[in-house]
């Protein structure tokens, strides 16, 4: 294994393997896999870049430290070379964590001087100028993001997001070093490292950004970002002739259907929305979740009613909503019962036959995708940009399709099932 990530959610994880295995324009990528935790067991050797997907990022940050340290420390046990954290392109955490004393930790267990942290993914309208988080033409604290119903993000300024997490000096490399090119990158992440700024953000607004920071980021033991900050990863290892570069192949499986949707975010709502004009779809009502009168068995039920017709069902809520009701029961109680509910519904669906599924929100991802006890999945085809199709190994291979909640063209539900 070549590259090994260490992804903090699992719709994060699925975005970077697509990255990885898709490469620059042209070339192709690795070989790549996806876990879903830490293995006990070894990797296959013909897997070039593996990702382990953790459900870190609203972790309690001892325990997402610990959990980030056991899959780097397995990764390095397959071979990995260069060890990516993957966090989300929002930056989504909070002013305790967890992406800077994740990055503080890796960074002392893999002795890094200078570590770049660039989260920018410039064909999803998340670019980094100056230090600051944009989201298409709104900085990241007025794209939604600020109503996030875990990580509310309400700064900007990704220096001092940092700043508050880290116990590292923060340093930042701007647009102007970046559009110089790889050796003025690499001059300004020594120079950086030599004033004692371990952790630096690198502005990128363009795929050729990425490209510059990504070769300037060859032999890096520890590098940090987006799923953007994959994208030219895998041309260092192919230049050199140690990987042959390979296209994503199409997973085909066939079987009975889901759609369960948590995610609270603007552009799912809006899938919902267009989803529900032609297809069958119930909306949970979180008070019953909470009181017990809701439980799976209605979810499932419901399912089984509309096989065929891509039957969804969702608890995502507007901002007002979800405001009123964590106000009302606390956010954690919210997101546990949600969670639970999901993964029982999952693990329920499956053991009747459902064998496609399509999973809107990463958490929600995180909780379907666990309670499943899949192990590793094989990465196919990309629905939209960050999305791919994936196959779980075994006789009983189900396929999956992790949606992170700000991802998907409006008629992403109905297309993702066609693709599985
Ligand atoms: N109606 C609701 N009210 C409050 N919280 C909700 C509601 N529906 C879902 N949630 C919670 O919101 C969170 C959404 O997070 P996630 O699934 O990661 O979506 P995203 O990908 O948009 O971040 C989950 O923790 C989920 O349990
Ligand atoms: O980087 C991204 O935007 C995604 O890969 C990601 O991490 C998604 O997280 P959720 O929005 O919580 O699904």
């Amino acid at each position: 294994m070549l590259i090994g990530v260490i992804a903090d959610d699992f719709t994060g994880a699925s975005d970077i393997a697509v990255t990885l295995s898709k490469g620059l324009e042209g070339e192709g990528g690795l070989r790549t896999t996806q876990y879903l935790g830490v293995p006990s067991v070894q990797a296959d050797a013909s897997v070039e870049a593996g990702v382990i997907a953790l459900k870190s990022r609203s972790l309690p940050v001892e325990e997402a430290v610990a959990q980030s340290l056991a899959a780097c420390r397995w990764l390095q046990e397959q071979g990995c070379e260069q060890i990516i954290f993957k966090y989300c392109s929002t930056f989504d955490s909070t002013d305790e964590g967890n992406i800077g004393p994740v990055t503080d930790a890796l960074a002392a267990h893999l002795e890094a001087q200078s570590v770049v942290m660039c989260p920018a993914f410039p064909a999803m309208g998340r670019t980094l100028y100056q230090g600051h988080l944009f989201v298409h033409d709104k900085p990241l604290n007025e794209s939604g993001m600020q109503h996030h119903p875990l990580t509310p993000m309400t700064d900007a300024d990704l220096r001092r997001v940092l700043a508050r997490q880290s116990q590292n000096r923060v340093g930042h490399i701007a647009w102007q070093t970046v559009s110089a090119g790889s050796e003025a990158v690499q001059a300004a992440l020594v120079a950086q490292a030599e004033e004692g700024r371990v952790l630096v953000i690198v502005d990128a607004i363009s795929n050729d950004d990425l490209t510059i920071i990504g070769s300037a980021c060859r032999g890096a033991v520890l590098v940090t970002g987006g799923s953007g900050i994959a994208r030219a990863l895998p041309h260092n290892f192919i230049a050199d002739g140690r990987a042959q570069g390979q296209r994503a192949g199409v997973p085909q499986v066939s079987g009975a259907e889901a759609i369960l949707v948590g995610s609270c975010s603007g552009a799912t709502r809006g899938q919902i929305a267009e989803h529900e004009k032609q297809h069958p779809v119930l909306m949970i009502d979180v008070k019953e979740v909470l009181s017990g009168a809701t439980g799976p068995q209605q979810l499932v039920d419901f399912i089984q009613a509309h096989q065929g017709q891509a039957p969804l069902v969702y608890s995502s809520g507007d901002p007002e909503t979800v405001r009123q009701l964590q106000q009302e029961y606390g956010r954690e109680k919210i997101a546990e019962a949600l969670d639970t509910l999901f993964g029982q519904t999952a693990r329920q669906l499956v053991a009747e036959g459902v064998r496609r599924l399509v999973v809107g929100g990463g958490e929600t991802s995180g909780a379907v995708v666990s309670a499943l006890d899949l192990d590793a999945l094989t990465i196919g085809q990309e629905i939209d940009t960050g999305v791919p199709a994936m196959v779980s190994g075994g006789e009983r291979p189900i396929a999956l399709a992790l949606k992170s909640g700000n991802f998907g063209g409006r008629d992403f539900f109905a297309r993702a099932l066609k693709t599985l």
